[in-house]
């Protein structure tokens, strides 16, 4: 397995419910190291261009006004095969459908407010990682 970055995002519900540090604690506890991190609000405009991959979906404009309703918690972390280790901590993107023990069956309350977003390949954690840490190492292939 590869070292790689990840990027993750502690959305606005999980942040509101006071348990960042209980999210990174599964990440450190799984082998992840947090390399950079920083507690912002994000713009509209911030929002829109990170999802513009999703701009055609029905559900674009609840999703970016969800994720600036409030400050989210953005880390990169590395480990080998970080990507696939992330995910698999975070569950199934509808919380009714994520595995037990998972972030998201655990802290998200729907599948729009659902706690975090980790990227999904080695070739969108570049892309994310860089479009929050410009200049970052994302040891990409
Ligand atoms: N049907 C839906 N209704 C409302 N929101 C949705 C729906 N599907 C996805 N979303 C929102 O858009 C985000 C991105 O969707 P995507 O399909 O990429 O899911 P994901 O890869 O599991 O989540 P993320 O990209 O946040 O890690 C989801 O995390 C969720 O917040």
């Amino acid at each position: 397995m590869a070292l790689e970055r990840t990027l993750s995002i502690i959305k606005p519900d999980a942040v509101a419910k006071n348990v960042i540090g209980q999210i990174l604690s599964r990440f450190e506890g799984a082998g992840l190291k947090i390399v950079a991190a920083k507690l912002v609000q994000l713009s509209r405009a911030d929002a829109e261009a990170f999802y513009a991959v999703h701009k055609a979906r029905p559900f674009f404009n609840d999703l970016v006004n969800f994720m600036i309703s409030g400050p989210v918690m953005i880390q990169v972390l590395e480990g080998e095969g970080a990507i696939a280790k992330n995910r698999e901590l975070m569950g199934a993107t509808d919380p009714k459908k994520a595995e037990k023990g998972t972030i998201r069956a655990d802290f998200a309350d729907s599948i729009d407010a659902n706690a975090v977003h980790g990227s999904d390949a080695p070739e969108t954690a570049a892309v994310e990682v860089a479009f929050f840490f410009p200049g970052m190492n994302v040891y990409a292939r």
